[in-house]
């Protein structure tokens, strides 16, 4: 494992009440309350873990879904790391609103390049009986939408939430290994016999 440990900032958007406190709660507290009340504005918890060597401290900004908060919310989606755009599987009409939820996450977190930031898409409440989005539905809208990874979970009944923010981890990780690549791809090689053309006036 290497020594020191990377902040990461990791951010749940989504309607009013698909449960992304539940998820947050769960994931740091081990806790679910059934009676959960609406979040306003915003609130962060944060829970260290190692991801494939690496130690990890994830802050988890959690944020009000509901419209009425919004100027509340967006301040606070500058220097994210990633974005968990959640939905609730016995709700159409939340899932319809991820494609809001996207557009307004890359204006307000002022995203330069938001065809490469790392979204994952949450499905939570899996353990409720009546669906309104099947699997398949919701993997195909993440592979036309930018090849995200999808993950249902049930803050509920503990269902996939640790692997939906590991996984959060792991793509902000692909996402750096990548950049460290690109760069060290474009470094100068000052002793290619194409120097003299390219630095030639
Ligand atoms: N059955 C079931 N209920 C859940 C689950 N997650 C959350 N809930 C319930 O759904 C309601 C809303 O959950 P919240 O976590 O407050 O939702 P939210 O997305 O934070 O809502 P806002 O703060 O308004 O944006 C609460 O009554 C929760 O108990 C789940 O996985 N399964
Ligand atoms: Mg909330």
């Amino acid at each position: 494992m290497s020594g020191k440990s990377l902040l990461l900032k990791v951010i749940l958007l989504g309607d009013g009440g698909v449960g992304k406190s539940s998820l947050m709660n769960r994931y740091v507290t081990n806790k679910f309350d059934s009676q959960a009340f609406h979040t306003i504005g915003v609130e962060f918890l944060n829970r260290d873990l190692e991801v494939d060597g690496r130690l990890v401290t994830l802050q988890i900004w959690d944020t009000a879904g509901q419209e009425r908060f919004k100027s509340l919310r967006t301040p606070f989606y500058r220097g994210a790391d990633c974005c968990l755009l959640t939905f609730s599987v016995d709700d159409r009409q939340s899932f319809h609103n991820l494609s809001s939820w996207r557009k307004e996450f890359i204006f307000y977190a002022d995203v330069k390049e938001p065809e490469r930031f790392p979204f994952v898409v949450l499905g939570n409440k899996l353990d409720k009986s009546e669906r309104e989005i099947s699997t398949a539905e919701a993997q195909a809208w993440c592979s036309e939408n930018g090849g995200y990874p999808y993950l249902e979970t049930s803050a509920k009944d503990d269902t996939n939430v640790t692997g939906a923010f590991e996984e959060a981890v792991r793509q902000v990780l692909a996402m750096e290994e990548h950049m460290e690549h690109t760069v060290f791809g474009n470094t100068i090689d000052l002793h290619s016999s194409d120097r003299t053309r390219s630095l030639c006036c």
